[in-house]
């Protein structure tokens, strides 16, 4: 999917040029098709457009009784608060629009009620309005994006970016005020025909680059705001700074000078087409679907990277393999795979249903004889292979939460002997990593390794860069010195 890329010379005259688009498209639309569903979003420049959109003297080519608005998102607070998303639309639009748009034709997500006491309460209620309204796919959505890529209250590194099955989700913890918020899942953002992100300012250059060059979504959500017929970045020049100089005002994202990636297809493309080197039997399919179907985020590695670990364990002659991070158990097949009948090998999963899945998955594969599924905090499980003395490793493959990284590195030291391999993946992030502020801390955790192994005195350690199926990242390969 191509992304085209319209840059503006700055905040005002974006604003007024998405009023000017919105309404030309909501004509063009009506021409044929009816009625119109438009999404909404919060946010300085979104709100702005709505402002321009009501100051427009077309404004009224527009037959606004066949357009319904939706809300990409919504702070969760009471009717009427100031800081709704609703609230700064009727204030902007809305009001200016009176009888001209129906009260019907305005979906508003669910405030702060008695009823309605908690942000999942809401989301389902909305769930339900578009189900009601058809699950209509929406003409457009409008979403904003934050500094850290988030777009509408989809935020990095949150478990409401790998909601599937459902439109709407209920969020916590958001980093931008309020904290409880509802918001559309990718799933129903992905179903519109057109996706616009606005952004705009210095402060979103830094996304603006991550998600155009096809960043991991979990760390620059707006990467994976994708229209079924059409995505479309509405930006000004401001935000565009880390992107090098547009070849042109209208261009697409590859016409960026600095842009140094193709877009992600190609590469999930060039996976499959060496996809004959490393391929997946049975076994190894099962143990994806198991995971998947289980509700598992979709962030194993993939086949040829399984191969890689599988080939590094056999090179190394590994006969004792540890794994921090299960999953579902797709990388952990992979290693035990490479060892021989009387090899080992320990893995560690937090999470007691993780485990379940992938520990069904590798006796289905019938490596369970091999390997020991340990079940808790991976730090406190290190603690107890080193309190019992346990026999070295000879492969470490670190594959969990990454702001813990620099202290399982440590922990490894005492689990490994000089030559151990170590793999620990994840790290490039999109390019993330680049980002001193990055507000992720598993971007942070990277760097604080970056620091922990630059001149360790018994670390050697190098990074590679990979892009594929799973998006621009890359590992780190250590080996144990002498
Ligand atoms: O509820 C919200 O805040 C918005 O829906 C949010 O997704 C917003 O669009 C971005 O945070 C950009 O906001 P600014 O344009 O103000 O930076």
């Amino acid at each position: 999917m191509n992304r085209d890329v319209v840059v503006h010379p700055d905040a005002r005259v974006l604003a007024e040029s998405v009023a000017a688009r919105l309404l030309t498209h909501l004509v063009d639309v009506q021409s044929h098709r009816s009625p119109v569903h438009v999404v909404l979003t919060g946010g300085t420049v979104g709100i702005a457009s709505l402002a321009a959109v009501a100051a427009s003297p077309v404004r009224d080519a527009v037959d606004w009784s066949g357009v319904h608005l939706w809300w990409g998102d919504e702070r969760f607070l009471a009717e009427d608060d100031p800081d709704r998303n609703e609230t700064q639309a009727r204030d902007a639009l809305l009001d200016a629009l009176g009888d001209a748009l129906p009260a019907e034709n305005v979906h508003p997500m669910p405030a702060r009620t008695e009823d309605v006491s908690t942000p999942e309460a809401s989301a389902d209620a909305y769930a339900q309005e578009l189900g009601a309204a058809g699950s209509p796919a929406f003409d457009v959505v409008l979403l904003g994006m934050g500094p850290d890529g988030h777009v509408a209250s989809l935020f990095p590194g949150h478990d409401a970016l790998e909601v599937t099955g459902r439109a709407t989700v209920g969020v916590h913890g958001s980093p931008k005020p309020p904290p409880e918020r509802v918001s559309l899942t990718f799933d129903a953002i992905r179903s519109a025909r057109e996706v616009w992100v606005v952004a705009s300012g210095a402060e979103k250059a830094d996304a603006v680059a991550s998600a155009l060059r096809g960043a991991p979504v979990a760390t620059t959500p707006a990467a994976g705001a994708l229209g079924t017929e059409r995505t479309l970045w509405l930006v000004d020049i401001a935000a565009t700074e880390r992107l090098g100089t547009p070849s042109a005002i209208s261009t697409t994202a590859a016409a960026f000078p600095a842009a140094p990636q193709a877009p992600s297809e190609l590469w999930t493309q060039v996976d499959h087409y060496f996809a004959a080197l490393a391929p997946e039997d049975v076994a190894l399919v099962e143990t994806r679907h198991a995971a998947t179907a289980g509700g598992l985020p979709d962030i194993a590695v993939a086949p040829n990277q399984g191969k890689l670990l599988h080939l590094l364990a056999q090179t190394a002659g590994a006969r004792r393999i540890l794994e921090i991070g299960t999953l579902g158990g797709y990388s952990t097949l992979w290693l035990a795979r490479a060892l021989p009948a009387d090899g080992r090998l320990t893995t560690l999963e937090i999470d007691p249903e993780h485990a379940r899945i992938a520990t069904d998955s590798l006796t289905q594969a019938g490596v369970d004889a091999l390997v020991d599924v340990l079940v808790g905090p991976a730090a406190d499980t290190l603690d107890g292979l080193i309190a019992d003395g346990t026999d070295p490793y000879d492969l470490v493959f670190i594959d969990a939460d990454k702001q813990s990284i620099p202290r399982y590195l440590e922990q490894t030291l005492e689990l490994t002997h000089p030559g151990s391999l170590v793999v620990v993946d994840n790290v490039v992030r999109g390019g993330a990593v680049l980002d001193a502020d990055h507000t992720d801390e598993r971007v942070q955790g990277v760097r604080r390794m970056v620091e922990l192994l630059t001149d360790h005195p018994r670390y050697d350690a190098t990074v590679v860069q990979t892009v594929g199926s799973k998006g621009y990242d890359g590992f780190a390969l250590l080996r144990v010195r002498g």
